[in-house]
């Protein structure tokens, strides 16, 4: 593959690049156990990660019993956040993720990452794992009026990449209902935080290993 023909890749964050969760974890139970909640398990905490802060603030009042839209909610959101741009410590990138994206930039790939992680948390995981530097743009869920599914932030990197090919890479039922908004190919990373069976989830390939990405890209049928 010559570099002017390679395409743009763009990564989804959590359970894709990164397993966040034992982060994402050890965050929501510093906030819960600050305002007298029970801590939760980390297996709840990972069904709660991929649509966002909002999301994950409404989940964690629920399981604690309380009202989502009641006045916790902005107290937990603020506590949430304020801690979730520092406290990185947990945040690993998957097997095999810097070598692939060492790979995909030699072939010229372009890159981008798109998460419903607001962007100051997905800006200091980044860089806390050492891959900020491999992504020409970076998108969170407050960067636009709109997070995924709606497809209008992987519109957005596509075109800060240059447009032309693409591929969105991701790990979730949210990744695929965006690719199919956005109507990008979709590469789903099958060890990440899905729910669904794999066959459930629409996808054009699928990969385990992220030594097999690189093959895949360089081998996609456009
Ligand atoms: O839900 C989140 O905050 C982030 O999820 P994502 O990186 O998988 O989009
Ligand atoms: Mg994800």
């Amino acid at each position: 593959m010559s570099a002017g023909s390679s395409p743009a890749v763009i990564f989804d964050l959590d359970g894709t690049l990164i397993d966040s969760v034992p982060a994402i974890h050890s965050v929501s139970n510093a906030v819960l156990t600050e305002l007298g909640f029970e801590p939760l398990s980390l297996p709840t905490i990972r069904s709660f990660v991929g649509k966002g802060v909002p999301n994950l603030v409404r989940q964690l009042l629920i399981t604690s019993g309380e009202d989502p839209d009641g006045p916790l909610f902005p107290r937990v959101e603020h506590a949430l956040i304020a801690r979730y741009e520092t406290d990185v410590e947990g945040n690993v990138p998957y097997p095999g993720v810097v070598s692939a994206l060492d790979t995909l930039a030699a072939m010229g790939c372009r890159m981008a990452v798109c998460t419903n992680k607001p962007f100051g948390p997905a800006e200091a995981a980044l860089r806390h794992v050492g891959l900020w530097e491999y992504f020409e743009m970076t998108l969170g869920g407050d960067s636009l009026p709109t997070r995924k599914p709606e497809p209008a932030m992987l519109h957005h990197c596509h075109e800060a990449l240059g447009g032309g090919r693409m591929i969105y890479v991701g790990d979730s039922e949210v990744d695929a209902e965006t690719a199919v908004n956005a109507k990008a190919p979709f590469a789903i990373y099958s060890e990440g935080y899905r729910k669904a069976p794999l066959h459930e989830v629409p996808h054009d390939v699928a990969f385990s290993d992220w030594a097999m990405l690189p093959g895949l890209v360089e081998g996609w049928k456009w």
